[in-house]
């Protein structure tokens, strides 16, 4: 039997904004049931490559496969309609909103015939609940309740959750752990655990190695818009993976100049 292709690739994108190389000959896999971390500082170019990987941008050059096949996403709907979703660090979630209402947003289940038909607001509640209590959160109980009063953890969960019951099968996560403090970021990336053993594929962008070293199974460091590495789990120490995100010279002049006013 043939080897199934990833779901998700890039084959040597590069994507330049007058005269800027954001992406330089980017290549990639995202396969499903794995994480794939892709790291980089301020700049690298991770915003560029999500923005590509979703339909926002077409890339300059070079090729975006889905299930092994060129395509050209018209848009980030198309992206979306193709399983791709995305998740960004402010998850867009509406505070003022309840969470029952926050997790359909526009596609709430309804009940009765047309013209009678309207918002099933319990049956809203009740699965919006059940999702957020099967990711952990079991201290909320009521879809009611206003997504403002939820914690960034909390939100993080709702919006993958989310993504999840839509049927992604692919997730791309911006930062989804950056804002966060320690139990906070645990909550979450034990639902990134979830999310590759439910055979979702997961692309986790980070600037935090631990994170990313906690559950990824590859690792790709951007670094000016070039893969400056690609590895697998065990391949590399944090320490060397720090270096790489900080394009190694910088960390070891600083460790010389520090040692040296010591
Ligand atoms: N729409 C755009 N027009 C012009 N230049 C852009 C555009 N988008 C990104 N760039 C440039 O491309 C480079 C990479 O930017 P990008 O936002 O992808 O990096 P990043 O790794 O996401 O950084 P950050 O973590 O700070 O968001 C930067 O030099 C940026 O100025």
């Amino acid at each position: 039997m043939a080897d199934t292709p990833p779901i998700l690739a890039l084959r040597d994108v590069s994507k330049i904004f007058a005269g800027t190389k954001a992406l330089d000959q980017v290549s990639m896999e995202v396969e499903a049931g794995k994480i794939l971390c892709l790291l980089g500082d301020n700049g690298a170019g991770k915003s560029t490559l999500i923005k590509v990987l979703s339909g926002y941008h077409p890339p300059t050059l070079g090729t975006v496969l889905l299930d092994g096949q060129p395509i050209r996403f018209a848009g980030p709907r198309e992206a979306r309609q193709q399983g791709i979703a995305t998740v960004h660090q402010d998850v867009g979630s509406i505070p003022m909103m309840s969470i029952g209402r926050n997790f359909f947003l526009g596609a709430e289940p309804t009940k009765g015939v047309w013209p009678f038909e309207h918002i099933d607001i319990a049956e809203a509640n009740r699965i919006a609940i059940e999702q957020i209590q099967r990711f952990g959160i079991t201290r909320i109980t009521n879809g009611d309740q206003l997504v403002g009063t939820m914690s960034g953890g909390e939100r993080q969960v709702l919006a993958i959750g989310r993504a999840m019951y839509f049927g992604a099968k692919v997730l791309i996560l911006d930062e989804p752990t950056s804002a966060l403090g320690v139990k906070e970021a645990s909550i979450v990336l034990r639902l990134v655990s979830q999310a590759r053993s439910e055979g979702v594929a997961v692309v986790f962008i980070t600037h935090n190695a631990s994170h990313a070293m906690t559950v990824g199974d590859r690792f790709v460091v951007l670094i000016q818009g070039k893969v400056a590495a690609s590895f697998a789990r065990g391949e590399k120490s944090r320490e060397e993976v720090l270096n790489l995100m900080a394009g190694g010279e910088a960390i070891t002049e600083l460790e010389e100049e520090l040692e040296a006013s010591a």
